[in-house]
């Protein structure tokens, strides 16, 4: 493997080294500060998603198209319609709509399209919808007391705080600012504990997990009993989606950036859902004939003859996939739209509940 496998490899060792230094120090008699028996660590190496993949031309329609394009945003439309209907329902019954609060810290071209789509999302909704804008370098407690004046608005349901935050900012902090019943992107920790316990309920499951799992019921693909693999483990993609997969009888296996032959265990899978960030990861000879690709990823290219100066392309090669899966979603139209309906959707849940309506 390359220079940069090799160098995470090695940059992540330190934690067994630790371990066993603090084994020396503690000796026999501080029981307090015993060394843990199994490490926690996530690699602390900066994985610039970027690292070993396959570079070889891109065999454009040498195959025959074998694959079902599946339209996420045609699916995410209908979805976004039956909620509008819904809230009207809410509206003429009890005089009350979802409320939506966004905040979006920086000036991010690619968060203020997503942020974009939302708050119009929401206005086809009938959903109310609030955003706060705040400067790259706002200090934490401007964001924090946004959030607590949104977290006792009984107008807002739901509350997103657009990720990526910059860099000063202490992300899990805020986050754990936003209330649990209003946490409509499901990021609290409790609904993830939640999502992955038997027996137990989250309050939100996380939209782009929900959203995919979606695409794939819509599209009539069995899930129970098939080998699923997810390539990325984010907190809010690939590990939700994950979870959710086997909490709907799929056999999961989990890659990510430190994962040895991925090709060859993406390979064995019927459905695989790809969620890293890098464009053209996933080849024609990763997959398997026939299987479902789901691709999450979302990598900004400059564009200029794009309206807002850049592309999104995902993390499979479109061209080589259509000629190998039995379907397939597309970059821009598939996954991001259905991201933005389960945002929806979440936020009138929310509501129902608070406005006990069924
Ligand atoms: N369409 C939508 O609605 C959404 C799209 N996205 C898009 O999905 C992509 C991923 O987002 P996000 O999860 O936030 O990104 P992160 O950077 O947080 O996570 C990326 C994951 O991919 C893994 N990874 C990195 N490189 C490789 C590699 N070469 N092979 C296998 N795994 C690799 C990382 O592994 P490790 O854990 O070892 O570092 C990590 O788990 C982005 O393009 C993002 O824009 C995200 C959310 C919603
Ligand atoms: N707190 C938080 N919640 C998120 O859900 C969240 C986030 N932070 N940070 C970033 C990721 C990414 N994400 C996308 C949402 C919509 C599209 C989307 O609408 N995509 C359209 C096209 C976008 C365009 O018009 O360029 C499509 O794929 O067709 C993409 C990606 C949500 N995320
Ligand atoms: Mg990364």
């Amino acid at each position: 493997m390359t220079v940069m496998w090799q160098k995470g490899l090695k940059k992540s060792m330190p934690s067994t080294s630790r371990a066993v230094n603090t084994l020396k120090h503690n000796h026999c008699y501080q029981i307090r500060k015993s060394p843990p028996l199994v490490s926690l660590d996530f690699p602390d190496i900066w994985t610039p998603n970027s690292l070993d993949y396959d570079h070889s031309p891109i065999q454009k329609g040498s195959n025959e198209q074998t694959a079902a394009v599946i339209d996420g945003k045609s699916i995410s439309e209908e979805i976004i319609s039956g909620i509008a209907s819904e809230v009207s329902r809410m509206k003429e019954s009890i005089g009350k709509v979802p409320g939506l609060a966004v905040i979006l810290v920086g000036q991010r071209r690619d968060s203020q399209t997503y942020v974009r789509n939302k708050i119009k999302a929401c206005e086809e909704a009938g959903i109310k919808s609030l955003m706060t804008e705040l400067p790259e370098d706002c200090t934490e407690d401007k964001i924090l007391s946004a959030l607590s004046s949104f977290n006792e608005n009984p107008s807002i349901h739901g509350i997103l705080v657009q990720l990526p935050l910059p860099k000063h900012l202490d992300e899990e902090k805020i986050l754990n600012m936003v209330s649990l019943e209003k946490d409509v992107d499901g990021f609290n920790p409790l609904n993830m504990g939640n999502l992955a316990m038997r027996g137990r309920e989250p309050v939100f499951i996380p939209c782009t997990a929900k959203g995919c799992i979606e695409l794939l019921l819509r599209s009539g693909v069995e899930i129970m009993g098939k080998k699923a693999v997810v390539i990325g483990r984010s907190n809010i993609a690939g590990l939700p989606t994950s979870l959710l997969l086997q909490r709907h009888h799929a056999t999961v296996s989990i890659l990510h950036a430190l994962s040895k032959n991925p090709d060859q265990i993406t390979r064995q899978a019927d459905i695989v859902v790809t969620a890293v960030g890098v464009p053209n990861l996933v080849r024609g000879h990763w997959l398997k004939p026939g299987a479902v690709v789901i691709d999450v990823g979302t990598y900004p290219i400059e564009d200029p003859s794009s309206e807002f100066g850049y592309r999104l392309i995902g993390d499979v090669c479109y061209e080589e996939a259509l000629g190998v899966a039995s379907a397939v979603t597309p970059v821009p139209g598939g996954v991001g739209p259905m991201t933005i309906a389960m945002l929806l959707s979440n936020t009138l849940d929310s509501a129902k509940r608070v406005y006990d309506i069924t």
